[in-house]
C-alpha cells in the first residue's frame, strides 16, 4: 500500500514519487496500450505531473511516466490519475478492476492526523475528470506542470456542438490502444497513451483530410497538447464528430460470414465433401476477371458492399494524393533506393518477430505453438518473398497513407462506410509511421482483415466442431473472393490515378510484399497483445507459402 500525506505529495515528494513510481512500472507493462511487453523493465520516472483544474484542489493529475528498459530506447506514457475513497472506491474495485491502480493511505494532518484509505485509479473512469476535459478544450484552458503546459485547443467544429448535447462523457473501452471517451452521441475525445515528441500522425493525417472537406471521416473538434519549453509540441488527444454506426466493418464482416456458413451448411453438397475451386492469378488478374455466379452466391449482398468499402478507399487515397503546399503530403516517386530500403526493414521484422515466436515457444497458446514451430523453419523461404521488392525498378508513387488499414479502422453508417484511427501501426515508431507509401499498403492490410474475420468468425465457437470441417474450404473461398472484390471495386476507381501503378505486374508485387509484411507484424502484435489470436497471422503465412 503507498502511504503519504496526498495525492500532491505522492507525485511530488521525492520519497512518495519513488514509491509510486515502482508501482507504476508494474502497472503500465499490464495495460493494452503497453507497447513493449516483450521487453524487460529497469525503472519508471515520473517526468511531470500537472493538475488537471483548480490547483489547489485538482480534479486528477495527469502524470509522465518515462518506462526504461534493460535495453533499447524509453517510451513515455500519459497517466490521469485520481483518489478514490469510501463507496465510490469499493465500486470501482468491483465494478471496474482495471481501473484500480493501487491501495492508498493518506496520512491528512489539519490540526490533526486524519487517516484517510482509498484507491489510486485511472482517472478517465471518473465521469467529473471526463466532463471537465471536454470543457477544457471548449474553453480553451491551459496548465502548467514543472516541465511543461498542457494546452486544450478548440477547432470550429466543436464550437458547434451545442453543450447539452455533450454533458456526460463515458468512457468507452479499456482494450484499445488509445482511450476513448465519448459524450452523447456527437463528439468524442481520444486520448494517446503513449508520448512520443513529434508530429502525431493521426492528428496530422485527420487535420488534413479536414481541410479538404474530405466526407467519409469523422470532423475534427480540437486537440490536446502538451509542450516542454525549447522542445517541439505534442499531440495528447484530439477531439472528433462521433459517427452513430451500426458497428465497424469487423462485425459487419463476422454477421455476413454467420450468414453464409448457414448458407454452406444447407447445401447438400457441400455437406458430402464439395469443395468451390479457388480463382487463380495474381492478385490483379483475380480481381480484373469477372465475378463468377459462384462468387456471387458465395458472398450474397457483401458483393455490393466490399465494392463500395474498394471505391472509398480509392478516394480516401486520391485526397491524400491531392496536389497541396504542404510538404509533407502529395506525391512521390519510387525509387531503387526506397525498394532496398523497403527490404531491409522487412528483413529486420521479420528477424525480430521469429527470435521473439522461438524465445516464447514454450509459453504459447496451444493452438499456435505448433504452428510457430512449423514457420520458423522457414524463416529464409520468408525473406526470399520479401527480397523480390528490390529485384527490379517499380513504376509507383508514394503519398501519405492511412497507416493501419483494416475492417476494424472502418465505420458502418448502414449503406456507407467512415474511416477512423489514422494513427499508423502502433507498434512502430512515430517517424516511420509519417513516411509516404504506396496506398497499396492499406489495400494490403485490408486484404489480411478477410483473412482474419474468416478465421475469427471460424473459431467463434457459433459453428458446431463437426461442421468446421466442412465450413473450412468455403471459407477460404469466401476469402479469396472478398478480396477480389474489393480489389476490383479498388481498381475501378482508382483506374487512371497516379498514385496507382501503372502497371499490374507492380501492383501484384508490391501488393504480394505488402501483404506479407502485414502477416508478419500481425504476429508481432498478438504476440505482444493478444496470444489467442496468434494462430491466425500463422495460418495466414502458411497458407501464403504454399500459394
Ligand atoms: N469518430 C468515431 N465515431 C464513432 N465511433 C468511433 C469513432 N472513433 C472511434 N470509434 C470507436 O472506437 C473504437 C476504437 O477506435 P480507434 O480509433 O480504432 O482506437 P485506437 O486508437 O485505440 O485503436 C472503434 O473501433 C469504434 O468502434
Ligand atoms: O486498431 P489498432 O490501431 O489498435 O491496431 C492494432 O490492433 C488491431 C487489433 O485490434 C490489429 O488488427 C488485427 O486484428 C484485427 C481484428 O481485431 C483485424 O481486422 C486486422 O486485420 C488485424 O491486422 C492491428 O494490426 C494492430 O495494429
Amino acid at each position: 500500500m503507498l502511504a503519504e500525506q496526498s495525492i500532491e505529495s505522492l507525485v511530488k515528494r521525492p520519497e512518495g514519487r519513488r514509491a509510486l513510481e515502482r508501482v507504476l512500472c508494474n502497472d503500465l507493462a499490464t495495460r493494452r496500450y503497453f507497447r513493449s511487453k516483450g521487453r524487460a523493465r529497469s525503472s519508471a520516472t515520473i517526468l511531470d505531473a500537472i493538475p488537471l483544474g483548480d490547483p489547489s484542489a485538482p480534479l486528477a493529475w495527469l502524470l509522465f511516466v518515462r518506462v526504461d528498459f534493460a535495453s533499447g530506447p524509453p517510451e513515455t506514457y500519459v497517466l490521469p490519475i485520481a483518489f478514490a475513497t469510501g463507496e465510490r472506491a469499493r465500486e470501482l474495485e468491483a465494478n471496474a478492476a482495471h481501473a484500480v491502480i493501487a491501495a492508498v493511505r493518506l496520512h491528512v494532518s489539519n490540526g490533526h492526523t486524519e487517516v484517510i484509505e482509498g484507491t489510486l485509479i485511472d482517472a478517465l473512469v471518473d465521469p467529473d475528470l471526463s466532463n471537465a476535459l471536454l470543457r477544457f478544450v471548449r474553453q480553451g484552458a491551459k496548465f502548467s506542470g514543472a516541465r511543461g503546459e498542457l494546452r486544450f485547443v478548440p477547432h470550429p467544429f466543436l464550437q458547434n456542438v451545442p453543450e447539452e448535447a455533450t454533458e456526460h462523457g463515458r468512457l468507452l473501452s479499456a482494450e484499445q490502444s488509445n482511450s476513448i471517451l465519448v459524450y452523447g452521441e456527437s463528439v468524442m475525445l481520444k486520448l494517446f497513451r503513449q508520448v512520443e515528441e513529434g508530429i502525431n500522425p493521426e492528428f496530422e493525417v485527420q487535420a488534413f483530410l479536414d481541410a479538404q472537406r474530405y466526407p467519409s471521416v469523422p470532423r475534427l473538434g480540437g486537440a490536446i497538447e502538451y509542450q516542454v519549453t525549447g522542445r517541439d509540441r505534442t499531440v495528447l488527444g484530439m477531439v472528433q464528430q462521433w459517427m452513430p454506426s451500426r458497428g465497424n466493418a469487423f462485425q459487419l464482416a463476422l454477421e455476413s460470414l454467420d450468414l453464409f456458413f448457414d448458407r454452406v451448411l444447407a447445401d447438400e453438397a457441400a455437406r458430402s465433401g464439395a469443395v468451390p475451386p479457388l480463382p487463380r492469378g495474381t492478385f490483379t488478374e483475380r480481381a480484373r476477371g469477372a465475378t463468377p455466379p459462384l462468387a456471387h452466391d458465395l458472398l450474397g449482398a457483401q458483393v455490393v458492399w466490399l465494392n463500395k468499402l474498394g471505391q472509398r478507399t480509392a478516394e480516401l487515397h486520391a485526397t491524400l494524393a491531392a496536389d497541396t503546399t504542404d510538404t509533407t503530403f502529395g506525391r512521390e516517386p519510387y525509387s531503387t533506393l526506397h525498394q532496398q530500403s523497403l527490404y531491409q526493414a522487412a528483413h529486420t521484422m521479420l528477424a525480430r518477430t521469429f527470435d521473439a515466436l522461438r524465445r516464447r515457444a514454450r509459453s504459447l497458446p496451444e493452438g499456435a505453438a505448433e504452428l510457430a514451430r512449423e514457420i520458423v523453419r522457414r524463416e529464409d523461404e520468408v525473406d526470399r518473398r520479401f527480397k523480390a521488392i528490390g529485384a527490379r525498378k517499380v513504376d509507383a508513387t508514394r503519398i501519405r497513407c492511412h497507416g493501419d488499414f483494416h475492417l476494424g479502422q472502418v465505420l458502418f453508417t448502414g449503406d456507407d462506410f467512415v474511416f477512423i484511427d489514422f494513427e499508423g501501426e502502433p507498434m512502430r515508431p512515430l517517424a516511420t509511421r509519417r513516411y509516404r507509401r504506396t496506398p497499396l499498403r492499406d489495400v494490403a492490410g485490408m486484404i489480411r482483415s478477410f483473412d482474419y474475420a474468416a478465421a475469427s468468425a471460424l473459431a467463434s465457437g457459433r459453428a458446431r466442431p463437426e461442421d468446421v470441417p466442412v465450413l473450412e474450404p468455403w471459407t477460404n473461398a469466401w476469402v479469396a473472393w472478398a478480396e477480389a472484390v474489393y480489389l476490383a471495386g479498388y481498381l475501378n476507381a482508382a483506374a487512371g490515378s497516379e498514385f496507382l501503378p501503372k502497371h499490374d505486374p507492380d501492383t501484384d508485387l508490391l501488393l504480394d510484399f505488402y501483404v506479407l509484411e502485414k502477416c508478419i507484424y500481425e504476429i508481432g502484435y498478438e504476440l505482444d497483445n493478444r496470444p489467442d489470436w496468434l494462430a491466425i497471422p500463422l495460418r495466414g503465412l502458411a497458407r501464403m507459402l504454399e500459394g
